[in-house]
């Protein structure tokens, strides 16, 4: 499933073709924004931009956003949280797992399977209305037709089944979303009691981007400020902070020896705030990646090793470019476009591990101030509203 994530979804040459999808989606985020704005009302980051990922990666994938009317958009909302949960719970019973087998003490065999069906029951209706569509239209449209496609094809590179393409899916909510929206409220949350890097960061985008339009992702590349503050609040904040491995083989490792079947945990968060290789390892420091790039200095590989906020090796994140667009495109705009008032001086940065991520104890909750002229979109121009 790795190999179609590479190559089906998220290659450079896809990612291109559903560039579209992404922009409307950005006008849309900042529409519901503009329009809490003007009602002076607040809003919660992390569930604006969940709706923001969830609808951009629905519709890459299956065409479609879920609709928020029906409820169909809380309801995955809700299966993903769930599953995270459930992984959290997991882990922490992996420690007494013998025990418990020993006992025939099943380990949430009914909540996995709740979850489960209730993701089933939702995906097969999709690929019936995604049959239907094909069969009417003929046309080959988003992932989930390439993957029926791939799924009736004998002679298809990947031998593919029904339930390959259910758990294709449920991988990309899963791994896709809440990762991108915990780093984007965990940025924006830095940004916001950092008042210097703020001006900063605005004075470098209104210069290549401007005020009257959108950023865009592909302004991406010219704003190296905002990676570096991307860079920064991943680094500082990783929503994934523990990485897991199970040894296939034995080996013995600096001379110690390691069973087969060890489970080997390894502490991300800590590796990105180690003194021995982070200056000031605690502090909030974007530019700490602008001289990086500038001087040559840092050897790509050691690079590798103490930034892993995307994991690393063959289990490694497939999303990265995709999440640094996600977050970064999120970030742009919400600088460029609003000042963001907050009760109190300071956000509080409480943080703890909810489910499968880590997040804040207290959701950032601001409430938005247009900085620009509201921008109007008619089709993809934008101009400026009178
Ligand atoms: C800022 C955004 C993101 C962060 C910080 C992040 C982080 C991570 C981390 C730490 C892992 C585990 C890697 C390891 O164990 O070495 C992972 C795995 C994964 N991520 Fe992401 N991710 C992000 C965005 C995305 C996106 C946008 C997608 C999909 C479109 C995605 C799909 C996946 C998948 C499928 C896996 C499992 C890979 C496997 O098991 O081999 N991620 N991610």
């Amino acid at each position: 499933m790795k190999k179609i994530f590479a190559t089906k979804l998220l290659r450079p040459q896809v990612l291109e073709n559903s560039r579209g999808v992404r922009a409307e989606e950005l006008k849309r985020f900042y529409r519901r924004i503009l329009d809490k704005a003007r009602k002076n009302e607040n809003i919660e980051i992390s569930k604006e931009s969940a709706m923001l990922m969830n609808n951009i990666l629905c519709r890459m994938s299956m065409g479609r956003s879920f609709s928020e009317e029906n409820g169909e958009a809380e309801r995955v909302r809700g299966l993903v949280g769930e599953s995270y949960a459930l992984v959290k719970k997991i882990f922490f019973a992996a420690t007494l797992r013998r025990l418990l087998e020993k006992l025939r003490i099943p380990l949430f065999r009914k909540e996995i399977m709740g979850v489960s069906d209730r993701f089933d029951e939702l995906l097969e209706r999709i690929i019936v209305e995604h049959k239907d569509k094909l069969e009417k239209e003929h046309q080959v449209m988003d992932m989930m037709d390439v993957l029926l496609a791939a799924y009736r094809d004998k002679n298809a590179e990947y031998k593919i089944t029904r339930n390959h393409i259910k758990s294709f899916f449920v991988d990309l909510f899963v791994g896709g979303t809440d990762t991108s929206v915990q780093t984007t409220q965990w940025t924006m949350a830095e940004i916001i009691n950092n008042p210097n890097i703020l001006q900063t960061l605005r004075k470098e985008i209104d210069s290549v981007v401007g005020k009257s339009r959108l950023i865009h992702e592909t302004d991406i590349p010219n704003l190296p400020y905002l990676q570096a503050v991307v860079k920064e609040g991943l680094r500082l904040h990783p929503p994934g902070p523990l990485l897991i491995r199970t040894f296939q083989e034995r080996c013995e490792m600096k001379g110690f020896y390691i069973p087969e079947k060890t489970t080997l945990v390894i502490n991300a968060y800590a590796v990105m705030r180690d003194p021995d290789s982070w200056e000031d390892p605690d502090e909030f420091k974007p530019e700490r990646f602008l001289s990086y790039s500038r001087s040559g200095q840092e050897d790509e590989k050691e690079q590798t090793l103490k930034y892993l906020s995307f994991g690393g090796g063959r289990r490694g994140c497939p999303g990265v470019n995709l999440g640094y667009i996600f977050v970064g495109t999120a970030i742009g705009m919400m600088v460029q476009c609003f000042d963001w008032k907050i009760e109190g001086d300071k956000v509080n940065m409480e943080e703890t591990y909810g489910g499968m991520n880590l997040t804040m104890v207290n959701p950032l909750k601001c409430t938005p101030v247009p900085r620009t002229q509201p921008f109007s979109f008619t089709s993809n121009l934008e101009i400026l509203s009178s």
